[in-house]
């Protein structure tokens, strides 16, 4: 059975039940297959409107160890059905915004973590010539691909892939967003760990054009969420604020014009990393919700 508190492997049952569960304000939509032939299945909430409304995207699960990443959609899913009508913020955004959300970016990787390799972080792509597997989704978006922070290696686990978007998921994503440029306004990315909240450019020293805003708002969120147990959280560029690297989803969206673009790197910073114990994900969504509502409140009023 599906639990909200446990790290459920994928399976698209709660994707079936969840998305037929309330027809006013979720929908699904295949936006294509996996390598291993696996739905992407992507999640459309938001009150029903016969025109298309302006949007967020946000994904889960790029790294297949992170565990807690597609913890965080699923609890954001579940939440924002349940407190719609009673939670100001959430009710205002789902009338006036659509909020997509991919609970798992990298299914066959994460069902990996499951079966095969707990630490595994690629994609599962094969490649005559290599009998090494994957690549990197997070280094295979058209953002200075390759360049910096990942290699050619097919072996390495920040394998750039053998050109942009050669990972099918990537591909798959990356269409979605450029089909739907014109209404998506913010694009958020959910990682573990470290406790950071990162904005291009990661590919780049160079601060990006609406650096100071995107500052403005990650601390603004940072600090929402530190209202609730206290957990702080570092903001900045992600070149500086992590490490250099090129190819990542976030400066990929940005410069398609996607303004508000974020990376969260959720808890903890080492001392479970990737294995962050189940009891945690309940303090982690909760405090996490606080901070995509904010980013979210500040899109919906700068529309
Ligand atoms: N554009 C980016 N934004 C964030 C990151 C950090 C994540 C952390 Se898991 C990664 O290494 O892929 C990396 C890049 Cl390349
Ligand atoms: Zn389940
Ligand atoms: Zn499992
Ligand atoms: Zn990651
Ligand atoms: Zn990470
Ligand atoms: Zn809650």
């Amino acid at each position: 059975a599906h639990s909200y508190t446990k790290y459920n492997n994928w399976n698209d049952s709660w994707i079936a039940s969840i998305s037929s569960s309330n027809p006013n304000l979720i929908s699904k939509q295949v936006i294509g297959n996996t390598y291993e032939g696996r739905p992407m299945t992507l999640l459309k909430l938001g009150k029903k409107s016969s025109s298309s409304k302006p949007a967020i995207f946000m994904d889960c699960g790029i790294h297949a160890r992170e565990w807690i990443s597609p913890a965080f959609c699923q609890w954001f899913v579940k939440e924002a059905l349940s407190t719609y009508g009673s939670d100001a913020q959430m009710t205002s955004l789902l009338n006036q915004m659509d909020v997509y959300v991919l609970p798992v970016f990298n299914i066959d990787g994460y069902d990996y973590t499951h079966k095969g390799s707990r630490m595994w972080r690629k994609t599962r792509s094969r490649k005559s010539g290599s009998s090494c597997i994957g690549a990197d989704p997070n280094r295979n978006f058209n953002a200075g691909w390759c360049t910096l922070g990942a290699s050619s290696n097919p072996c390495s686990d920040t394998f750039c892939g053998y050109s942009p978007e050669s990972e099918i998921e990537v591909k798959n994503v990356a269409n979605f967003i450029r089909r739907n440029k014109a209404i998506i306004k913010a694009y958020i990315t959910i990682h573990s760990y470290s406790q950071l909240l990162l904005f291009p450019y990661s590919y780049t020293y160079d601060l990006a054009q609406h650096h100071s805003e995107l500052m403005q708002v990650a601390q603004g969120a940072s600090a929402a969420l530190r209202s609730l147990y206290g957990t702080r959280y570092t903001s900045g560029p992600g070149a500086t604020t992590i490490y250099p690297a090129a190819g990542g989803s976030d400066d990929w969206a940005y410069d398609l014009g996607v303004k508000y673009s974020y990376t969260f790197e959720l808890r903890d910073t080492g001392r479970y990393g990737f294995l962050l114990p189940e009891s945690q994900i309940k303090p982690t969504c909760e405090e996490t919700m606080l901070a995509v509502k904010y980013i979210a409140a500040y899109v919906r009023k700068n529309i």
